[in-house]
């Protein structure tokens, strides 16, 4: 398999297995695209950082004149440490402590995405003892079905993100009593991989009409932030994508009277299908009623199909005239939930063959864990034939390397 004219089989040869391997032309290919969609408005673009974090993805992001949608400190310094301008970052979250509000006035990000009135106030605190104004959009509940996982659905009321329009609705009437906040535009992100515009439409038209009412009371709304939730097609035969053509026609249709700045928060949909997770299979194990293919990848590295049933397409690299075959994919780490996939069908696998986990750019690598003390893998940029370590993979020796005895026992 060639990923960015580079042969990933080969690669393999080169380097120790697992590793991610991230293509550069694809995730520039996916930039320019929403670029061109968004040409002529007043808009920005801020990639969901935590959908991958790695520096040389950020660092495209960053040529590309895009901001960042951080959720944590950690976020914030690897954006600005990449190149992204703070002046191009939003804060979202419910959990942000007033220390990462404070680190993030003092870079003087752009606006935070607030989510519960304790926030709120919060933020109001910390910015008059810098004595400084904060920017700041509500994030809206609009209480839609996203019709996506239920683990990764953020709009419906019983979710823990945003707030009910008329809570929201309350802010701004009392925002006299916020003099160090800005309360300046309207959030609203439902949730991910969704793969239909009608939440969609459904969410941006109830922000729509607040945005209106609010704008009808005198209160000055300088942007409206859409937030991501752009599905991909993780399933060929499955899943049917909306293009993000069609996507950002509707956002632009529903907010037409809108005069303000757009604000877009894709993650998945830029990153997801520019990574593949090499890996190679360690053995073959005959079963009673089934084969497993036993990867040296885990779910500690690619927790997806773990925690959300999730289909990532797997491709043994190897002669396609192999005789066909069927197995649960496996890693080695000691869970039974740790399985890519049940009953693939393949061609017939052998110890030592490379196996590619596609559509692995998304939530991959970022979501890794050192379970059963699997070092972090290493992750690879391609780009037109060229390829070079973007993060190298942890030795064990750093895996332990923060843990100590109690001092009781060394005495
Ligand atoms: C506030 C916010 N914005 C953007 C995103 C990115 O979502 P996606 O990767 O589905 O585009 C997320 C994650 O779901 C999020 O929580
Ligand atoms: N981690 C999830 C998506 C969550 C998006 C973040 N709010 C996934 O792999 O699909």
């Amino acid at each position: 398999m060639r990923f960015d004219d580079v042969d990933l089989a080969q690669l393999a040869d080169r380097l120790p297995t697992p590793f991610y391997a991230y293509s550069a032309s694809a995730i520039r290919e996916r930039i320019g695209a929403l670029a061109a969609g968004l040409a002529g408005t007043d808009s920005l673009v801020c990639y969901a950082v935590k959908a991958n974090s790695n520096r040389a993805v950020l660092a495209l992001v960053a040529d590309a004149g895009f901001g960042a949608d951080i959720v944590s400190a950690g976020e914030l310094e690897r954006s600005l440490a990449a190149g992204i301008p703070a002046s191009r970052i939003v804060f979202s979250g419910v959990g942000k402590t007033a220390d990462e509000i404070d680190a993030a006035l003092a870079a003087r990000v752009w606006k935070f995405n607030v989510e519960s009135h304790d926030e709120l106030l919060t933020l109001e605190a910390v910015a008059r003892r810098r004595g400084e104004t904060a920017h700041a959009a509500v994030r809206i509940n609009p209480d839609v079905d996203a019709g996506t996982h239920e683990k990764i659905s953020t709009g419906k009321a019983e979710n823990k993100f945003g707030v009910s329009i008329d809570e929201a609705r309350r802010w701004f009437a009392d925002a006299a009593s916020m003099p160090h906040v800005r309360l300046d535009g309207l959030h609203v992100h439902i949730g991910s991989q969704i793969l239909s515009l009608d939440p969609f439409r459904l969410a941006l038209e109830r922000v729509r009409d607040f945005a209106r009412e609010l704008q009808d009371a005198g209160h000055a709304l300088a942007s409206i932030d859409v937030g991501g939730g752009l599905g991909v097609g993780y399933r060929d035969d499955r899943d049917r994508p909306v293009s993000a053509g069609d996507y950002v026609a509707l956002v632009r249709e529903v907010l037409r009277d809108f005069n303000g700045r757009l604000v877009f928060e894709p993650g998945r949909w830029l990153v997801a299908d520019a990574g593949v997770l090499v890996t190679r299979a360690i053995r073959i194990k005959r079963g009673e009623s089934r084969d497993f293919l036993v990867l040296d990848a885990a779910m500690n590295d690619l927790l997806r199909p773990s925690l959300y049933g999730a289909w990532h397409d797997i491709v043994p690299l190897v002669d396609a005239a192999r005789a066909p075959a069927r197995y649960d994919v496996v890693g080695p780490v000691c869970e039974t939930g740790d399985t890519f996939a049940l009953a693939r069908d393949m061609p017939e696998c052998r110890a030592g063959d490379v196996v590619a986990i596609r559509s692995a750019g998304a939530y991959g690598a970022c979501m890794a864990s050192t379970y059963n003390s699997r070092p972090l893998v290493a992750e690879v940029l391609l780009d037109n034939g060229r390829w070079a370590i973007v993060r190298r993979r942890q030795t064990i020796a750093e895996l332990v390397a923060n843990e100590c005895l109690p001092e009781w026992r060394d005495a």
